[in-house]
């Protein structure tokens, strides 16, 4: 594993230092004790943590309101959650094969999963750099948009190829 540098919150940090965050980077020793095994890897990364959900039940309610988050915060997430609503109506309206509607249905969370994700990075590089211009931060968020976007195109494809044949049977032939 490798260790390069830790940020911790200043109020966990052995030494006083200006701002909300102390950079610390670690010496060789602690990084020795840090890799050392993975339950210390693990319990330092706890130790970082602000709040650790104590259950399951609150892990789960926590993962709900990050989609509830994405889905009152973000179009995009809302348009995809649409579009994935109605090629999953359309799939058990055309009667396509379970294997096929499992491929819609994955592609579908696929999508939304990306978004997640992407609405996840926009926030931590928002919490790193706040309203300042940072080529890396155009760069962290540019490729993730780029990933929901090839992503999108990847459904698209996927119901061109499962959806569109039979649609067009139907309209063609009634
Ligand atoms: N701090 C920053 N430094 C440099 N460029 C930024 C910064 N914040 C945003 N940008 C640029 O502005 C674009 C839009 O930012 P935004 O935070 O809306 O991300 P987004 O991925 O486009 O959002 P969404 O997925 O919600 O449409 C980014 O893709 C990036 O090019």
């Amino acid at each position: 594993m490798n260790h390069q540098q830790l940020i911790i919150p200043s109020n966990q940090a052995t030494k006083k230092q200006g701002g909300n965050h102390l950079t610390v980077v670690p010496n060789s020793s602690q990084t020795q004790q840090i890799s050392s095994s993975p339950t210390e890897a693990s319990s330092v990364k706890r130790r970082f943590a602000f709040k650790v959900a104590p259950d399951l039940i609150s892990s789960f309610r926590y993962a709900f309101k990050g989609v509830h988050y994405a889905f009152t915060t973000q179009r995009n997430f809302r348009i995809h959650t649409l579009i994935g609503t109605i090629a999953l109506t359309l799939g058990i309206f055309l009667q396509v094969s379970a294997v096929k509607m499992a491929v819609i249905g994955v592609t579908v969370a696929f999508v939304l999963v990306l978004e997640l994700i992407n609405t996840a990075l926009e926030s931590v590089v928002d919490l790193t750099v706040k309203q300042t211009y940072h080529d890396l931060a155009k760069i962290a968020k540019d490729c993730a948009a780029g990933a929901v976007l090839i992503g999108a195109l990847a459904a698209l494809f996927v119901a061109g190829v499962i959806l569109l044949p039979p649609l067009l049977t139907l309209i063609f032939n009634s």
